[in-house]
């Protein structure tokens, strides 16, 4: 079955777009083929209007209103772009699983709610296919924190016989989902991390005068040397310091944290460079930092996808404490190096989870996000046609 999975992450660099073909043995082991794949970056006026909604000062109901709908178009038109680059028709497409763009992710001690936006009926009546959207709210309300998800996907299509796996993925916010070798789904671990690649965008933006978004192949945290100082400062953070299930974004390591950053950066006399190094380490310590705590030493292999595997420094370091926290033993490796695109793995990921939602089949995982009970996640926007959709339980 051909299915499109639709992604925009908390980077709020572009859409990636996954058309995939799943076929299956049994629920827990699908053959999952990445067909196509593209990245559509937003305008610079588009990620504006995004940062923009995404806060609580700068946003409002009325702009938040109209971008749901806008960015229903432009995820559309992402889907049809996926399909058409590889002379494929739009009829031949069953389903869709569109992430959306989260907008707001609000997590206290005594509430929790997320809001992805990006119309889903807009897409389904765009594209004439099937779309399944809003796959957190499923899960908080069932008294999960609605993420990660994509844990779930990393044990069907990761789990081994042999390795303990941790599948890490750096986007704008860092997750890891744990895989012991040989383990059922209900033994896996897995939680957000801490930033990503948020806080080095941050510092970059702020300190380039918007003239840099990213520390572009990790070129300027390569110049700069790591504070051990500020560095100890910014893992005291107390999200680092917090227990799972846990999960966070912009509302936590946004502009503003990266502002202070900046600020204590510069009252010790440090470079520009040294700011984005030491960044650059706190981002990889938080993660290995996470898995002594959570997992412990029993990790044979680490492999990171998103952006961040496109930093090479950002990889050394994370090799580097690895080595330092875990032990030696610990082999660290990008997704690439196993024949698996790092950009396309989350919008292949909510293909897969629409492709289950569609089956009928419950796709949380409890102990990761803290619900209380495996649920189906997802709603649908059904588009009412008998081609070619095999017997839809909608
Ligand atoms: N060549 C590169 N050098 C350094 N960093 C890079 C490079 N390419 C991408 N990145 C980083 O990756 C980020 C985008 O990552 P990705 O697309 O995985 O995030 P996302 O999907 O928005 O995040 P999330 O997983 O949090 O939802 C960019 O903002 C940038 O920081
Ligand atoms: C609320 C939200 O959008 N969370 C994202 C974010 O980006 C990474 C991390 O924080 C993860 O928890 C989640 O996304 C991925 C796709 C997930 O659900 O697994």
């Amino acid at each position: 079955m051909l299915v499109i999975g639709l992604m925009s992450g908390t980077s709020v660099d572009g859409i990636d777009a996954a058309l995939v073909e799943i076929s299956e043995q049994d629920e827990q082991k699908l053959n999952v083929k990445v067909v196509n794949f593209i990245n559509t970056p937003y305008s610079k006026k588009m990620r504006e209007k995004i940062l923009e909604c995404s806060d609580p000062v700068t946003g409002s109901v009325d702009k938040i209103c109209r971008l749901n709908f806008e960015l229903g178009e432009l995820f559309a038109q992402a889907a049809k772009e996926a399909v058409e680059l590889k002379n494929l028709n739009m009829q031949d497409v069953n389903l869709i699983g569109s992430h959306g763009q989260t907008i707001y992710h609000y997590v206290s001690d005594d509430f929790i709610s997320t809001l992805q936006i990006g119309e889903a009926s807009v897409i389904a009546e765009r594209t004439q296919v099937t779309t399944v959207s809003n796959f957190r709210a499923r899960d908080i309300a069932a008294g999960g924190q609605g993420a990660p998800l994509v844990p779930y996907v990393d044990y069907i299509l990761f789990k081994s016989d042999d390795y303990n796996r941790v599948m890490q993925n750096i986007g704008g916010i860092g997750n890891f989902t744990y895989i012991p070798k040989k383990s059922k789904l209900e033994d896996i671990k897995g939680t957000d991390t801490g930033p990503g690649n948020m806080l080095i965008d941050g510092v970059v933006q702020i300190l380039t005068n918007g003239e840099q978004s990213y520390d572009k192949d990790g070129k300027i945290s390569e110049k700069g040397k790591i504070s051990e100082t500020l560095l100890a400062d910014l893992m005291a953070h107390p999200f680092i310091k917090k227990e799972p299930p846990k999960t966070t974004g912009r509302e936590v390591f946004g502009l503003k944290y990266a502002k202070e950053i900046i600020n204590k950066g510069k009252s010790m006399k440090l470079d520009d460079e040294d700011i984005v190094a030491t960044v650059t380490a706190f981002t990889a310590k938080s993660i290995v930092y996470a898995y002594l705590r959570f997992i412990g030493i029993n990790i044979d292999q680490v492999i990171i996808s998103g952006g961040g595997s496109y930093n090479p420094t950002l990889v050394s370091m994370i090799i580097y404490y690895a080595k330092k926290m875990i032990g030696e033993k610990v082999t660290v490796v990008v997704m690439e190096e196993l024949g698996f695109s790092s950009d396309a793995k989350e919008a292949v990921a909510f293909a897969v989870l629409a492709y289950q939602t569609y089956k009928g089949r419950k796709n949380n995982v409890p102990q990761i996000t803290g619900a209380k009970r495996f649920v189906t996640l997802g709603e649908v926007a059904p588009v009412d046609k008998n081609k070619n959709v095999d017997k839809t339980p909608f």
